[in-house]
This record gives structure tokens, sequence and C-alpha cells, in this order.
């Protein structure tokens, strides 16, 4: 394994990633930020230097567990305090290790592998190649344009279960023409202020508002992509006859996705860093902070080009849909395709997307999950008002975010950094899922969950109506520090009876680090905390995470290792270390 060095700078710039010019949060002058590649196991070193004049910052290694290292998650007020201008930290963790000491774990574990991988006896650890990527977790960073890809290759002389010819790699994301500031500002105003829908979508960083795709490919064309390579429209240069994995995976702020390449059938063989049972399909949902590799074979008329066409799903859509062309050489990359772009389903055809993520099944050799859990914890997504704002809640409680991380106190057990009543493990069973919230007023507080070292813990993730009639929304939820086993989905209140319990899957379920769910339904997740330190869990939606939409897990911290200072150092751990308490 090496150690790969990386030195960023982070800075406000202009940019115009869908040809009208605005201000981003780029890296070393770069947007999106350079890619990061490494082989499974490496040590990646990230020494970030904080640029932004006025602004802290962090990143979030998204779908990386960080074992060991919790302090480089990179989420502000949990995992970290922000760096501040000027300010330089360094990220150092392994890409990826995943690391058990259940029972069941190790013994599947040993048979996959066939031989113990750590020196110690008690441990089984493998390394998991996949396709992630990172980006800002401080307000809603993310949303300025803070992320890049991650891609992290297997090990020198292992082998992926499926063959291809070549790579390309898509990061999506959607874009607003309003700074995050206002947007920040609108959504905690009174009254609030939505943000709608995004102006654009943008396929590495790139996209068209309000420009027509012919423009951009006419000569001489006087606005938009054809004078502005920021947002030249992307080209897949393709051999014919061969078979290229794609890499896609999601960053957007609020838009779900689906992705389609006209005439071309696509083999989903990766989720978030896990391979799954390959199946065929001609579209693809994505929502914010999924990942997938997916295989596409150019057996197509050679003679043509093709559009892929990506579009938004699950909200009634007022953005264009990006486009990129599979260019079959050697035809030129400018040859306007034959055909038109493929269309995006139905906006609000859910059993699309239920039949395509119903089919998400762990590949042969991926560990099964516990026959059993010590606990389940039932999440009920609402959203709500408080004192003239709206809030998303979960059990009722929006979730606000302490000045001083929660790994730096609770390991130095600054008991008053934490809401004084632990939040609920459940909530009522006569809640109507269908009817706006009979009591939608919220509380604020800290929705930390203490979880025991070792112990497997249920989600049962519950989707309702909004605040408005006949309206349920989707949310992908992500948790740091882990990847779930994504168990079953139901619709509408889930009461955990037998006909709930049918639904589940112990067999082959998939195992992942972003579960959505879906409008009025409910979506179980297991997975063993056997990892200390404090996780974030939310939804992935940018502006929902800041209305309150998540938890914190905060698991064995008596068991983390000792805190980098400087990952710390701020609010009532900074009093305690002035005071001589120890990390
Ligand atoms: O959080 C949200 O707020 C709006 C709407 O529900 C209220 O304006 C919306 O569509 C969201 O996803």
């Amino acid at each position: 394994a090496k150690a790969r060095h990386f030195k960023w700078e982070i800075s406000n710039m202009f940019w115009s990633p869908d040809c009208e010019e605005k201000v981003v949060i780029g890296i070393n002058g770069q947007f999106p930020g350079p890619t990061i590649r490494a082989r499974a196991g490496d040590t990646i070193h990230v020494e970030l230097k904080n640029a932004l004049h006025t602004e802290g910052v962090v990143i979030h290694w998204h779908g990386i567990r960080q074992i060991g290292t919790p302090w480089a998650d990179g989420t502000a007020a949990i995992s970290q305090c922000a760096i501040n201008p000027e300010e330089t930290f360094t990220y150092r963790f392994v890409v990826d290790k995943v690391l058990t000491t259940t029972e069941v774990l190790i013994t599947n574990c040993l048979n996959v592998r066939g031989k113990r991988s750590t020196e110690t006896e008690e441990f089984c650890s493998w390394l998991q190649p996949g396709t992630y990527f990172y980006h800002g977790h401080y307000g809603m960073q993310r949303a300025a344009g803070l992320y890049g890809s991650l891609i992290v290759d297997v090990t020198q002389g292992e082998e992926e279960p499926f063959k291809y010819d070549g790579e390309l790699n898509l990061l999506l994301s959607d874009w607003y023409h309003e700074s995050i500031h206002t947007q920040m500002v609108a959504l905690s105003s009174k009254p609030f202020r939505w943000i709608g829908e995004p102006q654009s979508l943008l396929i590495n960083g790139r996209g068209q508002f309000n420009c027509s795709m012919a423009a951009a490919h006419t000569p001489g064309a006087t606005q938009c992509a054809a004078v502005n390579r920021q947002c030249a429209p992307v080209v897949l240069p393709v051999q014919p006859n061969k078979t290229y994995r794609l890499r896609v995976a999601s960053t957007t702020s609020l838009a779900s996705l689906n992705l389609a390449i006209g005439n071309h059938k696509l083999t989903v063989v990766e989720a978030d860093g896990n391979y799954v049972d390959p199946f065929v399909v001609d579209d693809i949902d994505i929502y914010s902070g999924d990942s997938y590799s997916v295989l596409l074979t150019t057996d197509q008329d050679p003679s043509s080009n093709y559009w892929v066409s990506v579009g938004v799903r699950g909200r009634q859509p007022k953005t264009a849909p990006a486009l990129a062309v599979l260019n079959y050489r050697p035809n030129g990359a400018s040859k306007l395709p034959a055909l038109a772009p493929p269309a995006t389903p139905a906006w609000d055809d859910y059993e699309h997307s239920k039949a395509f993520t119903y089919r998400i099944r762990a590949h042969a050799g991926t560990p099964p999950p516990p026959a059993t859990a010590d606990r389940r914890i039932e999440l009920l997504n609402t959203q709500n008002r408080m004192d003239g704002h709206i809030k998303w809640s979960i059990n009722n409680v929006s979730m606000v975010l302490p000045a001083t991380p929660y790994l730096g106190s609770l390991k130095l057990g600054l008991k008053s950094t934490l809401t004084a009543a632990r939040p609920a493990e459940m909530f009522s069973r006569g809640y109507d899922v269908t009817l706006p919230p009979a009591n939608p007023n919220t509380t604020v507080g800290d929705n930390v969950y203490v979880l025991a070292h070792n112990t497997t813990v249920d989600v049962v993730l519950q989707n309702a109506n909004a605040l408005a009639h006949n309206t349920s929304e989707v949310h992908p939820w992500h948790l740091h520090g882990h990847d779930f086993w994504v168990l079953g989905y139901g619709d509408g209140a889930y009461r955990g009876d037998a006909a709930d319990e049918a639904r589940l899957n112990l067999r082959d379920p998939p195992l992942r680090n972003t579960a959505v769910i879906f409008p009025y339904g409910w979506t179980a997740l297991r997975f063993v905390a056997d990892n200390p330190g404090v996780w974030a869990f939310h939804c992935h939606i940018e502006p929902h995470l800041h209305m309150g939409m998540g938890v914190v897990f905060a698991e064995a911290v008596d068991l983390v290792g000792k805190v980098p200072k400087q990952a710390v150092s701020c609010g009532a751990t900074a009093s305690a270390l002035m005071n001589g308490d120890h990390l």
C-alpha cells in the first residue's frame, strides 16, 4: 500500500458551470475538485489550506469508513472544528478498510478471503475498492460546488468480478444561480422561502443553462458552450464493440436523477463501493449520495454518436436534462447523434424507481447481516413548523449542531454539550403517514443516539406526508462511518408485524451507505456499531439537512484513539484542553 499526498487550496472563484458566470468553491483553481485515484489500502494525505476569505471549511470523504480515524470524516461540529481561513488541516485516512469483530462477519470474511488479513486474531478486515466522492460538509458548501471524485482501484494483483476495456467517470450535480448564502438565509427565514428547483444539472461540473445543445455544436455560435470551455458539453470517447465501466455518482443538492444512454443497455455492477449481483436496465435512478458502476457495451451502429441524458426524478422538474455525447470514434465529437436524447421516466413514476431499487442485491460473497439486531431505532421523517420557521424533524425533533464538535466533547465527557433528553427510539404506532402532521410543531435538539460497541442496530426510516396535503417527497439517507444492509422497503406505515418482517431480505441485502425512502414508505437498514466515532446520519438533500433532517450516532467514543488536538480545538473542547484535559 502506498501513501498518496495531495496539497489543496480551497477558494472561491468565478466560474461558469452552466455558461452563466457565478462564484463556485474550487480546489487548486479547479471545479469540480481534482479526482483522487488510489488503490485499496493506500493512505491518503490531503494537506488542505482554507483560502476562503471569511468562512470555515471541511471535506467529507463520502463512503470511506474512516476506521480508526473518525476525526478525518470531515463533518463540521460532529467530527471536527471547521478549518478557519488561512489555516491548514491534514486529512489522513486509509481507502478503504472494512473491519469487524462480529462472529458472523468474521466467519463470512474468512470464507470469502480464506485468510485473516490483519495481525490481530480477533479482527478480520479487507479492502474495499469502489466509486466514491468527496464534498464539503459545512453549511451548504457542497451546493456551492465543493466536490470531486474519489476512485479506489483494487489492490495490485486483485481482480474485479467483471471485465471491461475502458472507464468513463460521470460526477453528477445540480446547480443554483443563487449563492448558498442567499439560499441558507431563505431556508432559515420567517416566513420561509423555499429555494426552488435548480437552474441546471451538471455532468463533471458542466451544464448548459438556456443554451441549446445544437448551438453548443454550431461553429461560430456566439453564446454558451461553444465559446466557454467551462460549460462545454462532456464528450465520452469510446471505440465500437468494447465494454466500458461507467462510474456515476451524484452529489446533487436537491435533485434525484435518472441516467440513460440512447439505444444502450446498462449492467449495474457496483453500488456505493460494493459489488452487486449484476442486472441489466435501460436507465438508472441516482439519488444524492449514491454511486454506481454500470457496464456499457458499444454494440450499436458505430456511424452514429449517442446522447447520454440525465433528468430529474421525484420532484416536478423545472430543470432541463443534462446531456453528454457518447462519441463512437472515429466520428467527430461534434457529430450530432441521429437519435433524440432518451427521455427520463415521468418524474412521479415511483413504480419505475422502486422496480430499479428493489433489484439491487448483494454480489455473492458479500457478508450477510447478523440474523438479529440488538436494538431497533425507528425514525419518523416529518416536515414541521417552529416559531414560523419550516423544519424537517425526526420523531418531532429537528437537528441543530452545537458549537463544539461531538467527537471532542464526548471524548472528554463534557456532558453539558448534549441536549438533556436522549431522542426517542420510536414514534407512535398510530401515526397517520397519509396526512399532514396532526401536531405540526417541532422542537430542536441534538438527536444524538449513543450506540454500544459491536451491537447490531436496526434503523427503520419512516416517510410521511409533508405539511401540504398529498405531498410526500423522496429522501436519500446517508450514513457516515459504515455501510448498512438495506433489508427492505414497504409502503405506508411500518408496524413491525409479520407482514413487515416478511418484506425483509436477510439473504442477499445490498451493502450501501445511502438508501432512499420513497413517498409514504419505509426503509429498513441494519448495521453493526463496530467503528468507534461520532457519525452523522442524515438526508443527503442539502437544504433538508440545513432544515434539521438528521441524527448523530455516537459510537463507543471511549474506544476512539487519541484525537488530534487540531481537529477539535474549538468551543468547549478548546477550553477543556487549555485547562489541561487530555483527549
Ligand atoms: O423542504 C421543502 O420545502 C418545500 C416545500 O415543502 C415548502 O415550500 C419543498 O419542496 C421541500 O422539499
